[in-house]
């Protein structure tokens, strides 16, 4: 029998798709509602092929939600810790549900089980656990997750690799056999090492990501076009094709905690890491530079101004809000005193202001959402958002420009329909330093 604690976006994932390749599976959390959802078949978060595996463990017996994480923890061999490591202020993984869960199950574990650690935690975490379980017949073991959100079925079913790493060889082998069935290559390493592939794995997306962000911007000032630039740089294997799309900055409930966590993580190690420091940093220029372009199209004041955005999450396929770029620009736009309506696919009711986002009014379509703008932003790259019809958006919209941070709109389409857009990465079409100047000029 595998447990395994807290049922989230990993760790409902993990259970389902553990039992889908035969392995009993009780998965134990402390939200009641959400077990008792979980136990009717409900999936509490948008994640596509999840609801096909959860009725399906449900239906064969194979899957089942508790409440509690003892109530899971004392039935299994194995148990996977999918708990929360948020950024604990200043900047550290904060580890009390962690460590607060490590201590109420240690009592009740099985002689023989193996604690798996799946949440991303700082090195030195396992080693930390050991010591707290303080059982010689119980082996603690980092098995670091990989998935993406909105595809994380997918990911986890066709993993490029599982990662296993112990102080403790066998319990590390024992945890990689119960992958067996997916065939992926095992990396079979130190707890330490283990830990530290994870933060060094997203810290160096993160990288990327900032990277090519910067590159676009370049682009735009020099007259080059970045999703050109990127589409050549691709070719060669060492750099490859994925992972190079420009946008409003990277977000979501990992990267931003993660790159922040590592950084302290250098810090308190002593050793200098000023990459990680750009990385961040270039992050926030990213979403500055969006906001740039806002006000720009607003005319040069955003004061009293109604702005449309399209999109929410911090990416599409998901109705994950945590960390969303789209709600940084958002909450630059209202402090220069926009007026924010927004249209989301995964976002149904009003946004009430909390400390790092503004209040943000939500329509139940992209056309109420332009309805009166100044300027219309795309910030999640949503598929609905390039077949919305144009002509309607021009109709209703009260401004020109679309400011398009995500690269879904089709610039002949919208200047068709009479809209300039202002894309991220390269000039636009209307762009008055773009040269020659298009037929026509501009349309704003
Ligand atoms: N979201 C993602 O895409 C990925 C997340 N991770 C890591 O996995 C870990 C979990 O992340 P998410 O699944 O996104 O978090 P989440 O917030 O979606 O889920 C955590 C779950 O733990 C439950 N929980 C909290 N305290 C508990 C307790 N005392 N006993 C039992 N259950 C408890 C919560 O009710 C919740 O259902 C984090 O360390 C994260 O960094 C790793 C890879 C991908
Ligand atoms: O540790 C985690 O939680 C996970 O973090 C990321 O996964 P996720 O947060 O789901 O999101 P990504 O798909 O990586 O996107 C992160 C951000 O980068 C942005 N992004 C991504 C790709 C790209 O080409 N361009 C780009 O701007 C997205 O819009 C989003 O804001 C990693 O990709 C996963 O491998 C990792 O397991």
């Amino acid at each position: 029998m595998i447990a395994v604690i807290g049922s989230g976006y990993v760790g409902l994932t993990t259970g389902a798709c553990l039992a889908s390749l035969g392995h009993p599976v009780v998965c134990g959390d402390v939200d009641l509602d959400k077990v008792e959802r979980l136990q009717r078949g409900e999936v509490p978060i948008l994640e596509d092929g999840l609801p096909e595996l959860l009725h399906a463990g449900l239906a064969a017996g194979t899957l089942e939600f508790v409440h509690g994480a003892v109530a899971a923890a004392e039935r299994a061999e194995y148990v996977f810790l999918c708990l929360p490591t948020p950024d604990g202020g200043d900047g550290r993984a904060d580890l009390r549900i962690v460590h607060a869960v490590v201590a109420e199950i240690a009592p009740h574990l099985r002689p023989g089980a193996v604690l798996v650690t799946k949440s991303t935690v700082p090195v030195g975490t396992a080693a930390e656990i050991t010591a707290a379980v303080d059982r010689p017949d119980v082996a603690v073991v980092s098995n670091p997750e990989f998935l993406q959100e909105g595809s994380a079925v997918r990911n986890f079913l066709h993993p490029d690799r599982i990662v296993v790493g112990s102080d403790d060889r066998a319990a590390a082998a024992a945890v990689a056999a119960l992958y067996a069935p997916l065939g992926a290559p095992a990396v079979v390493t130190s707890a330490a090492s283990a830990e530290l592939i994870k933060y060094a794995f997203n810290a160096f997306l993160a990288t990327k990501l900032s990277f090519v962000n910067a590159v676009a911007a370049l682009a735009e000032a020099v007259g080059a076009d970045v999703a050109e630039v990127t589409h050549g740089m691709g070719f060669d294997e060492r750099i490859g094709p994925r992972f190079l799309q420009a946008g409003p900055g990277w977000g979501g409930s990992c990267f931003p905690k993660d790159t922040r966590a590592l950084a302290t993580i250098a810090d308190d190690h002593g050793v200098p890491f000023p990459v990680l420091a750009a990385t961040v940093t270039a992050n926030e220029l990213a979403k500055d530079h969006v906001a740039d372009k806002v006000r720009r199209a607003a005319g040069g004041s955003l004061a009293g101004a109604p702005v449309a955005l399209w999109g929410l999450t911090f990416k599409a396929g998901t109705d994950d809000l945590r960390d969303s770029p789209a709600l940084a620009v958002a909450q630059r736009l209202a402090a220069e005193g926009a007026v924010l309506t927004a249209y989301d696919p995964a976002i149904g009711a009003d946004l009430p202001a909390t400390a790092d986002r503004p209040a943000i009014r939500v329509a139940a379509d992209p056309y109420r959402a332009a309805e009166g703008a100044a300027v219309l932003v795309v910030l999640t790259e949503w598929p609905e958002f390039r077949t919305v019809d144009l002509a309607r958006v021009a109709a209703v919209l009260d401004g020109r420009t679309v400011v398009d941070a995500r690269g879904v709109v089709d610039e002949d389409v919208a200047a068709a329909a009479g809209l300039a857009v202002v894309p991220l990465g390269r000039r636009g079409r209307f762009d008055p330093d773009r040269s020659p100047e298009p037929a026509g000029g501009a349309v704003a």
